[in-house]
């Protein structure tokens, strides 16, 4: 059966990139993956002076806001690279934090699916056919650290 996910607060809100799991990355701490994912913007970008601003922001949903301002110009490789960056992002959360791992890896072969109304990209968008890249991407990691979890079986 699919597994739908979207906000914090509805099931498997912690599949979400706005859950409160924080990661260590590229040496500073992130209280989301959301601040991390939205300050990666502008890496090299000549808007970089907001990235302080997305790392300080009180709540994922305002870094959001300041990641998605229409008027600041992305790094230019970006479509290239968020895809990866995310990934790195998400599995760095599930790594880090063991509680949320386990239900990560309870969902078996499930497939996931980010229910976003609005996102096609990283969700299914309002007619669920869309690209459904953050559910792909936590499928991908599931996979990953299952593989990492039968590697320490045999070598223990
Ligand atoms: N979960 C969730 C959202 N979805 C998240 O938004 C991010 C995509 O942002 P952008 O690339 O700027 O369009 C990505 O992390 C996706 O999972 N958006 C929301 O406004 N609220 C939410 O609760």
């Amino acid at each position: 059966m699919t597994i739908y996910f979207y906000k914090v607060w509805q099931p498997y809100g912690c599949f979400s990139n706005f859950s409160p799991h924080g990661i260590h990355i590229d040496g500073a701490y992130w209280p989301t993956v959301e601040h991390y994912y939205q300050a990666q913007k502008f890496v090299g970008s000549r808007d970089a002076a907001i990235i302080p601003l997305i790392h300080a922001a009180a709540t994922p949903e305002e870094a959001a806001t300041l990641g998605r301002s229409g008027t600041r110009q992305l790094r230019r490789d970006w479509d290239l690279v968020k895809t990866q960056i995310m990934r790195e992002a998400v599995l760095k959360k599930f790594l880090t934090h063991t509680d949320i791992r386990e239900v990560l890896l309870k969902t078996g072969d499930e497939i996931l699916v980010e229910n976003s109304p609005t996102d096609s990209f990283w969700g299914c968008g309002a007619n669920k056919s869309g690209q459904n890249h953050l559910g792909k991407t936590l499928m991908s990691v599931r996979e990953e650290i299952r593989n990492l979890l039968s590697l320490t079986v045999i070598y223990e």
